[in-house]
């Protein structure tokens, strides 16, 4: 089934310019990452120990269902679950409105946004995340991050200062430079399926 196209949601975005380094770089790092999972090299990724010694039954941390040839997160949901965190999932109403996290349990209905992505309602808490576990279209060894190129996460982290940032990405997707913005934040660590990635602030 095809994907609806982001255009669907009304944005007051600047148009694109193909010309944009972070554009192009984007174009190409989705190309890798769809063809990694083509490939059959999909793998679970993995919660490593030092991200596991932020967690205990007092941390929110915000995770993400996969689109499509995304990195999946829904593995280390789980294992934050066994260790008796609270979950947390992001919920995008309009390209103008900053995505909210919403508390979510296993068996709490989701619906499904004009991006294609299952969410939690309107109606599930509003939660603060002390982890934010990020999708990534790309990163570098400075742990800086390429993103959809919506600013949602850009927007949340500056919502969210004192929350972990920790990347999810397949191991392809690390390239030598990100081009970095004065808005972009970096992350304290990635992980892919090889693992926490060094070095990781965590
Ligand atoms: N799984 C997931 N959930 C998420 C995000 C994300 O990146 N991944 N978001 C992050 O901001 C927010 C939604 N924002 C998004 C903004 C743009 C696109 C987008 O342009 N998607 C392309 C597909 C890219 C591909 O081929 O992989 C599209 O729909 O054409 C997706 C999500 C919140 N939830
Ligand atoms: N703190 C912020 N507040 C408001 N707008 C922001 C903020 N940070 C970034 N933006 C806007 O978000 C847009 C997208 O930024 P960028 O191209 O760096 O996307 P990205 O980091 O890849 O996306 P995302 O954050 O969704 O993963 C930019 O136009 C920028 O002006």
């Amino acid at each position: 089934m095809a994907v609806p196209s982001p255009s669907r949601l009304s944005s007051s975005r600047r148009p694109v310019n193909a010309a944009e380094p972070k554009y192009r770089l984007r174009t190409e790092l989705r190309a890798r990452r769809r063809a990694f999972v083509a490939a059959g090299n999909a793998a679970p990724i993995p919660l490593s120990d030092r991200l596991a010694a932020h967690i205990n039954a007092e941390t929110i941390v915000a995770g993400y269902l996969p689109q499509r040839f995304e990195a999946d997160c829904r593995g280390l949901i789980g294992a934050c679950l066994n260790r008796g965190a609270r979950i947390a999932l992001p919920h995008v109403e309009s390209m103008k409105k900053p995505m909210l996290f919403l508390g979510w349990e296993p068996c709490d209905p989701l619906e499904t946004n004009a991006l294609g992505i299952e969410q939690p309602p309107m109606s599930a808490p509003e939660l603060a995340p002390d982890i934010i576990l990020t999708p990534l279209v790309g990163f570098d060894d400075r742990r800086n991050r390429l993103g959809q190129g919506g600013g949602f996460y850009d927007r949340a982290f500056a919502a969210h200062p004192n929350a972990l940032r920790i990347g999810l990405a397949w191991s392809v997707q690390q390239v030598d430079t990100i081009p970095v913005d004065p808005w972009d934040v970096p992350l304290h660590a990635v992980i892919t399926e090889r693992g926490l990635f060094e070095p990781a602030e965590i």
